[in-house]
């Protein structure tokens, strides 16, 4: 049953049916309450001592509630965890178990209500990131040689270039400018700087037969990039373009491992470098044989990225030695002046202050030239101009803040009710601490579980066809670090689910298998993960991209999205947005479309419930069994943090970084994701809490307004910053912990 304990408790004979009594004399105070003592409504200590003494009395039985409930009480505060903030008292409840549930009660509605697109209504966009299949685009028409060419076919695989790759091979083969590559998500824009490139380095050799190239000529080319995932992913796609011309020599250096192994890389000599820009300074620095005369194309990659993470002093200071210590090379044909290239989906013209350090004269290349031109429209435009791929199928749904745990629950549920139809799914969440805490939601232990539900026999089958797969040596070291388990909250008998986490908080290597993992899983897999994921990385068959937690930029759910769809795949991806201000998002997920957002549906909050946790015949629909089933699994999962310290904790951790990550979103958006509008109380709710945690420490919020305050300014003048923080002092605040990506 819905209703978690007693609501009401009496013994029958007693206090059932009572004739009711007619009250005299006195003054009209005493009569009331009279009366009311004789109606059991609980007035003080009275109340209180009556609820227990029918608590022992063994005749007892449980009534529903005639009166839905409207805000949670809890044993262990006077607040209400409806989150008013009020002081009322309350009666002191004794048991966990007597708690009445409030989930489907006092939900604000969506003030939009718009016509539901479905998803078959919407007619299948042309994908806008494939390659060019149409046979006369070719890498040899664009000017790579026959040999690299046929190595691309056939050990690669890659018939024909992407529209990105027609643009920036043919420009960059045939002039020295720098270049800013813009195109799609998922279009093949590592490849698109990096085949002009080794083509280059190709030509080079065979211009210089004396001396041809090998790792001793110089290095030739820097790639940076702004994580080592990315980092990573970079080189393997250069080490496998490389193998047709294995005399040039590649190699990383991205920290994460001993300086010295990197030192001994770069002595052995290198021709292209990839590199996070952190290290990179500091081998400038610290490295004698790090040579960089001869550098003379420079890439950087997520370029606005590398903007944002506040690299653009230690990118200035790279420049500038490059600069410094540029000589003429002993290699002919080596280009006297060397080439910048900045690469992202979502390069705008605020990217042009990276290029006021380092591009000249810079070419714009686009996956179309005919597409409408950047630099024709207005700033404020071109500011705003991001695409996703036009075959993506986005959607949005309206949750209220209580309602957002079961609904991403109930959306999982659904997606891998059948095998196969959903591979992998990355659901991207604010805070590390968030990442953490739905992790151990959703691969709960049945051990670990307050009171079992009508569900558990079913779902212990799985759990142990879960565990077996758990056993494979690959995912025995993952589970050990506890970042891939059985996700045994939206697994089923026919299609177990393994749950990974990622965040920047985790030990590097943690972090790269867990993300291999992920990578090479072949059965239906689920990453929760920060925006440590978003950006570049380049995941197979990533079929669905939830934001449970919007992203803190339109720029940062571009490459969020852009997980999924790549080059000319389909995709789907769904963000959860609260009724209210949050609606006016919508806005600007149309905005990444062409055709206005026609590709954009909204998915009925309710019915993911519904399917979720119900059936579809029209008498669930009418006898709103999916409420109740709602409503056991929220509760279960109160129970379990309830009863489990450590969870508990772990639930109010991920509460208080979520709320303070939602502070940083960027100004410009700041008034569709307002920490003001935040209904606290309700917000608890997702986290499994019956309570809101106390005291957070955020600028702007509703209660406690002088202590938050004071400890914002404290924890600013202490705060120990961090390589790669940002700029504002907000996003500063709410990196030191919270927003570990
Ligand atoms: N010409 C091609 N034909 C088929 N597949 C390709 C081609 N070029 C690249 N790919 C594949 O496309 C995928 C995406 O490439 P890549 O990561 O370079 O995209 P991207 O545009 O940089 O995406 P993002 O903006 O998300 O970083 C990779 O798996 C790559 O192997």
């Amino acid at each position: 049953m819905a209703e978690d304990g007693m609501l009401l408790n009496f013994s029958i004979g007693d206090n059932v049916i009572k004739p009711e009594a007619k009250f005299k004399g006195g003054t009209w105070r005493a009569r009331l309450s009279a009366k009311k003592r004789s109606q059991h409504i609980p007035t003080g200590d009275g109340g209180t001592n009556r609820r227990n003494a029918d608590s022992k009395n063994p005749n007892k039985i449980q009534v529903p509630s005639t009166r839905p409930a409207k805000r949670q009480k809890t044993n262990d505060s006077s607040r209400g965890a409806g989150g008013d903030g009020g002081h009322r008292s309350r009666p002191q409840q004794k048991n966990p178990h007597d708690f009445v549930s409030s989930l489907f009660t006092s939900n604000p509605e969506p003030k939009n209500v718009e016509e539901h697109k479905k998803d078959e209504d919407l007619e299948d966009a042309k994908p806008t990131n494939a390659p060019l299949i149409d046979g006369i685009d070719t890498f040899t028409n664009l000017g790579l040689s026959p040999q690299l060419a046929a190595h691309l076919l056939t050990k690669l695989e890659l018939k024909a270039p992407t529209a990105i790759q027609k643009s920036s091979i043919s420009q960059l083969l045939k002039e020295e400018s720098d270049a800013f590559i813009q195109a799609e998500t998922g279009s093949g824009k590592t490849l698109a700087y990096l085949l002009p490139l080794v083509q280059r380095l190709i030509d080079l050799s065979k211009a210089s037969k004396d001396a041809g190239v090998h790792r001793d000529s110089g290095l030739f080319a820097i790639v940076l990039a702004p994580t080592r995932e990315l980092c990573k992913q970079i080189s393997v796609v250069l080490e496998n373009v490389l193998r047709c011309a294995n005399w040039i020599v590649a190699g990383t250096v991205i920290g994460g491992e001993k300086k010295k192994s990197e030192k001994a890389r770069l002595r052995k000599g290198l021709n292209i470098l990839v590199a996070t820009p952190g290290r990179l300074a500091d081998h400038l620095d610290n490295t004698e044989s790090l040579d960089v005369s001869s550098v003379r194309w420079l890439v950087l990659d997520e370029g606005d990225r590398l903007m944002d993470l506040g690299f653009e002093e230690e990118l200035q200071g790279i420049v500038k030695k490059l600069d410094a210590r540029q000589r003429p090379s002993r290699i002919p044909g080596v280009p006297t002046r060397r080439t910048t290239i900045l690469c992202s989906a979502t390069l705008k013209m605020n990217v042009q202050r990276l290029g006021e350090i380092s591009l000249k004269d810079a070419v714009h290349i686009k996956a179309n030239p005919a597409d409408e031109d950047v630099e024709t429209r207005t700033k404020s435009e071109a500011d705003e101009a991001f695409r996703v791929p036009a075959q993506l199928k986005q959607s949005y749904a309206i949750v209220a803040a209580k309602l957002r745990l079961v609904t991403l629950v109930a959306y999982l549920k659904r997606t891998f009710i059948r095998k196969g139809s959903v591979m992998k799914a990355i659901v991207f969440v604010s805070c590390a601490d968030e990442v953490d805490f739905l992790f151990e939601v959703f691969s709960r232990k049945h051990g670990e579980r307050g009171n079992k539900t009508s569900d558990d026999d079913e779902e212990s089958e799985i759990s142990e066809d879960e565990e077996e797969k758990a056993k494979k040596p690959e995912n025995d070291k993952l589970a050990q670090h506890g970042t891939v388990a059985p996700g045994t909250a939206f697994s089923n008998p026919s299609n177990p689910v393994t749950l990974h986490r990622l965040h920047g908080s985790l030990p590097q290597h943690v972090r790269t298998s867990t993300l291999n993992s992920f990578t090479r899983s072949t059965t239906a897999s689920v990453l929760i993960c920060t925006d440590v994921a978003s950006r570049g990385l380049d995941v197979p068959n990533v079929d669905l991209v939830i934001e449970y937690d919007p992203a803190f930029s339109a720029d940062d759910h571009t490459h969020r999205i852009g997980r999924t769809a790549r080059v000319g795949r389909d995709g789907r991806a769904l963000i959860f947005l609260q009724p209210g201000c949050e609606e006016n998002y919508v806005e600007v997920l149309k905005r990444g479309y062409r055709d206005g957002g026609k590709a954009l549906t909204r998915t009925d909050a309710n019915e993911i419930l519904r399917r979720g946790f119900g059936g579809n015949t029209d008498s669930d629909r009418k006898n709103k069994n999916w409420e109740e089933k709602t409503t056991d699994w929220q509760m279960d999962v109160e129970r379990w943090a309830l009863e489990n310290p450590q969870y508990l904790e772990m639930a109010r951790r991920a509460f208080q970084s979520h709320v303070r990550a939602y502070a940083t979103h960027i100004a410009a958006e700041r008034s569709m994701f307002d920490i003001k509008q935040l209904h606290l109380g309700h917000l608890a709710k997702s986290f499994a809490l019956r309570d809101r945690p106390g005291k957070i420490n955020v600028p702007g919020l509703r209660p406690g307004q002088e202590e938050t305050k004071k400890d914002f300014k404290a924890s600013r003048g202490g705060a120990k910053r961090k390589a790669g923080d940002d700029v504002p002092a907000l996003r500063r605040l709410a990196r030191m912990t919270p927003r570990a990506r």
